[in-house]
């Protein structure tokens, strides 16, 4: 039998009021000791905000401390140090809201988790299948997993099925592990009907028993059939004090020899989470009941203490002589496959859930052709006359912002909430993956299917307007590379931000200053000389020089304006009579090169080049978001 044990946790936040101040300190967990067999559930019971997922999470190593906070204790498996790499066991941990790709289904999300794991495909398909039979997820085993993992949220299996898959997915095959296992399940029964939550505790009692796996979960208000069930019981007091660690049928016979009998037909979990419970006053003005429970409380658990003293000398040697036998399962094995497999096993997922994300991409066609439509109305043939000039600039000015805008938003929106699912993953210890494929596998799916939709943009709009026919493909090239480079900046700004709403803060505010920045040429702003340098970081400007160059290489511009709006200012004679006189004089330019000119453009072969820069800032950004991921991995 193996032992995961937990000594003299403590965690102590600093804590802070509404508006940011300091308040002082808060003792969430007071010194929790305990510990639990293989082969056997221990349920972590006890009142509302009693410090269960916070102890659960300092199992897990996951409690991170913000500056100022203070962590200690220490968490053993068989003696060594759980959370250090070599450990004789592998860890799972189990979220009260697992988050999945919601287009795959069921199935398909076990079966990559088996590959992941290092599994061949001859054992793969007995694998997931046994899985799904002993988790009862046979009748969802091919409905897509559903919620939302950054496109539109998506219908889909159960709340309860929901957790099943969960404790399937991170205990998948790990039964066949040399090591041992620890599987750790936050919540696992919360929101589920009484007969689901029964069913749930039955199914960690079997993985605990078939699996030989030490489990722990925290279980809120359990049914007496399910608290039958549990072999352990550990019930915490405010502070995660310790009062009852013991088996769970021995916990009635406890009380009693303390004095607290637990009446007749009485649920048992019912009566001793009521006991370690406040009964706070509610202004009534009795505030001896609340005074009362305090009591009882700090008596429960100094009980205990004396208690833990009279058994710990006997509960020692039994622990020192667990300790002291060599493991069997002691060997640490590496349980997952190399890059280039999950590269290939994570690109296939990424291109399922994209394909199955048609519908968003279908209204994202349209809003690019509306766009375009709109675009091409309002700019309805500029003609060659000296106003489409202007014209000309304009439209392209906001072609580079509207592709932007829509690039960043998109995978603002998206990129934060599928971290959230990718994070759980790559944090596993076993099947879980790197950032590297993960990332790679990320951009070679989706950004060729982003790079579309500008050029459809682009495609629609730009002979409405009448734009250059000679420069047409490297205006949509320009595009194309535009909606990469932005949404390179979304991912960016998306992996650093610690949430979706910083993000989304922060990202809008990020892309005025690359429009700001963006036009050196001084056709809409002028760029003050001490932020020359950083207009080079802007990607609106490297777009707006290629497509500027694109567009007016090779141009001749004829007299006069033939458009309607310059045919209705030139009726007034002082209008044309004006116009031809800048034509003459050379003041309005007689061909594209003389706007280049004007603009402080080289005149030959600064489209390509302009490409070369956009390339450049969208390899920058996905460095950093590369090397963010890797810093974050798993935080
Ligand atoms: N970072 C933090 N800063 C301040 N207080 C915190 C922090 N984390 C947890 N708490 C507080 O610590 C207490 C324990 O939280 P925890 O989530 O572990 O309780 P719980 O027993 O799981 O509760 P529940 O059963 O309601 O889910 C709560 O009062 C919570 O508000």
């Amino acid at each position: 039998m193996s032992v995961l044990a937990w000594d003299d946790v403590r965690y102590v936040v600093k804590t802070k009021d509404a508006d940011g101040n300091n308040t002082g300190s808060k003792e969430i967990l007071r010194g929790t000791s305990g510990r639990s067999s293989s082969g056997r559930v221990l349920a972590v019971l006890g009142p509302s905000g009693c410090g269960k997922t916070t102890l659960l999470n300092a199992l897990s190593g996951r409690l991170r401390a913000k500056r100022g906070d203070e962590i200690h204790g220490r968490v053993t498996y068989d003696g060594a140090s759980l959370n250090r790499s070599g450990t004789s066991a592998a860890l799972s941990y189990v979220e009260q809201e697992p988050k999945f790709f919601s287009n795959l289904t069921v199935r398909e999300t076990l079966t990559l988790d088996a590959r992941l794991r290092g599994k061949s495909d001859d054992d793969v398909d007995e694998l997931v299948m046994s899985t799904l039979k002993k988790m009862s997820l046979m009748s969802c085993a091919d409905t897509v997993v559903g919620g939302d993992t950054g496109g539109k949220a998506v219908a889909g299996i159960s709340g309860g099925e929901r957790r099943r898959l969960a404790i399937a997915s991170e205990t998948l095959g790990l039964g066949t592990d040399a090591r041992g296992l620890v599987v750790l399940v936050d919540e696992p029964t919360s929101g589920l009907d009484a007969f689901q939550a029964d069913k749930m505790v039955e199914k960690l009692v079997d993985i605990a028993e078939r699996e030989t796996a030490c489990v722990v979960c925290t279980l809120h208000q359990p049914r007496s059939a399910s608290f039958s069930k549990v072999h352990d019981l550990l019930l915490l007091a405010s502070g995660g004090r310790v009062a009852y660690l013991g088996p769970s049928e021995e916990v009635v016979e406890y009380f009693k020899s303390i004095g607290h009998v637990c009446p007749d037909h009485f649920n048992p979990a019912e009566f001793v989470i009521d006991l370690v419970s406040i009964d706070v006053d509610d202004g009534d003005g009795d505030e001896r009941i609340e005074a009362r429970s305090h009591e009882r409380v700090e008596g429960i658990v100094a009980a205990w203490k004396r208690h833990e003293r009279k058994t710990k000398i006997a509960s020692r040697e039994k622990m020192e002589t667990l300790i002291a036998t060599p493991s069997t399962k002691a060997v640490a094995r590496k349980n997952r496959c190399g890059p280039m497999r999950q590269f290939r096993l994570l690109a296939g997922r990424a291109w399922r859930q994209a394909r199955r994300e048609m519908w968003v991409n279908g209204v994202r066609m349209m809003a690019s052709i509306g766009l375009a439509a709109a675009f091409g109305g309002c700019n309805f043939q500029v003609g060659l006359g000296p106003r489409s000039v202007k014209r000309r600039v304009a439209v392209l000015m906001q072609a580079c912002i509207n592709t932007s805008m829509l690039a960043l938003v998109k995978s603002l929106n998206g990129f934060p909430r599928e971290r959230a699912t990718v994070r759980r993953e790559m944090s596993r210890e076993s099947g879980g993956y790197s950032p590297g494929p993960y990332f790679l596998s990320k951009l070679l799916i989706e950004t060729p299917i982003d790079m579309v939709f500008p050029v459809v943009f682009g495609g629609v709009m730009a002979p409405m307007v009448g734009l250059n026919k000679a420069g047409r493909k490297m205006f949509l090239t320009t595009l194309a590379l535009q909606s990469a480079a932005a949404s390179s900046l979304g991912l960016c700004i998306s992996a650093l931000s610690p949430n979706s709403e910083v993000a989304l803060a922060i990202g809008p505010c990020v892309m005025v200053l690359n429009i700001m920045l963006g036009d050196t040429s001084g056709a809409f702003t002028e760029v003050p000389d001490s932020l020359a340098p950083l207009s080079k970081l802007s990607l609106i400007r490297h777009a707006f020089e290629g497509v500027l160059c694109s567009e007016f290489e090779g141009l001749v511009f004829s007299k006069e304006d033939t458009d309607a709006k310059s045919k209705q200012i030139a009726k007034t004679a002082k209008g044309v009579k004006k116009m031809a006189r800048k034509f003459q004089d050379g003041i309005a330019p007689r061909t594209g090169e003389d706007v280049l000119e004007g603009l402080g453009l080289p005149t030959r072969g600064h489209a390509t080049k302009a490409a070369k820069s956009q390339v450049g800032v969208t390899v920058m950004n996905i460095a950093v978001t590369y090397a963010a991921l890797v810093c974050k991995k798993g935080k």
